[in-house]
């Protein structure tokens, strides 16, 4: 018998079953993360009104009109409903809870998933507020903003893969268990712009959000609503942190302020 042979016939059903379920679970990762990349992409088109069909002013659907109460309820339940998926999920209680059910490997990848999901629900269904609420005349400030639109875009990027990009999407996990390499437990870090505010990826949103040529009614709420649920995902953020970290993220509370640079107490 060669050594080939040897360790062909050395391999049980139970390691080959785990080699098969390791790879499954790398290609659903593989799978979630281009879910998250196209929605992304998406949000971003959406958001700016370029390039996409479907954006935050324009609808594609022309024969069903919403009412104007009809569109806030129903534009409010979509953000609600990320809002509650995107927040529960993140929880370690929660966590700990659905662990049981969803192997381990996978939990970040799932959460990213069904977090896009929620997203692609939210741009299909959406019902634009036309109603301009303000509108830059000037061609100049309106590049402004446009380009400060991007900007935010840009630091939301800039910070994912500053904090580490691929942890947060789950790729690294399943990487990790594909290789047999254990995942090490989450560090405390404060590189470049995490020293200037304790939330660059949040404050990129706000500026992306914000940033608008023509702010319609649909896009103001839409703004209004995901800054204000901002504010409770640092809350709920910050509060893990420093279970997680303790007197460590305390500190880094007091010596860098949340959204805005060289500020105290935001
Ligand atoms: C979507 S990221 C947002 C990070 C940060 N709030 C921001 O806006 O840049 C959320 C994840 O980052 C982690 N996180 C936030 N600040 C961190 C820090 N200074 N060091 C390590 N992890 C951090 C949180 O525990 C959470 O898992």
């Amino acid at each position: 018998m060669t050594q080939l042979d040897h360790q062909v016939h050395s391999v049980g059903p139970e390691v080959a079953g785990l080699r098969t379920f390791k790879f499954i679970a790398f290609l659903y990762g593989i799978a979630a993360y281009l879910a998250f990349f196209v929605t992304i992409l998406y949000a971003i088109g959406f958001v700016t009104g370029l390039v996409v069909p479907k954006t935050i002013d324009k609808t594609i659907d022309i024969g069903t009109q919403a009412s104007t109460t009809e569109a806030v309820i129903i534009n409010l339940l979509l953000m609600s409903l990320f809002a509650v998926q995107h927040s529960v999920m993140a929880r370690h209680q929660f966590k700990a809870w659905w662990t049981q059910f969803v192997p381990k490997p996978v939990e970040r990848s799932t959460y990213v998933l069904l977090a896009s999901l929620s997203l692609l629900l939210l741009f299909w269904q959406w019902r634009p507020l036309p109603a301009v609420i303000w509108s830059v005349e000037d061609p100049d400030l309106a590049v402004t903003l446009v380009t400060l639109s991007f900007a935010g875009w840009v630091l939301v990027f800039t910070s994912t893969y500053l904090i580490n990009h691929f942890e947060l999407f789950g790729l690294h996990q399943v990487t990790n268990h594909l290789i047999g390499k254990e995942t090490p437990p989450p560090r405390f870090k404060t590189p470049l712009l995490y020293n200037f505010v304790r939330h660059p990826i949040y404050l990129g949103f706000i500026i992306a959000f914000w940033a608008a040529p023509t702010m319609t009614a649909g896009h103001l709420l839409f703004a209004a609503v995901t800054t204000l649920y901002i504010f409770v995902g640092i809350a709920l953020e910050e509060h893990d942190l420093v279970a997680l970290f303790g007197d460590e993220y305390r500190q880094y509370k007091q010596r860098v302020s949340m959204l805005i640079p060289w500020r105290r107490s935001l």
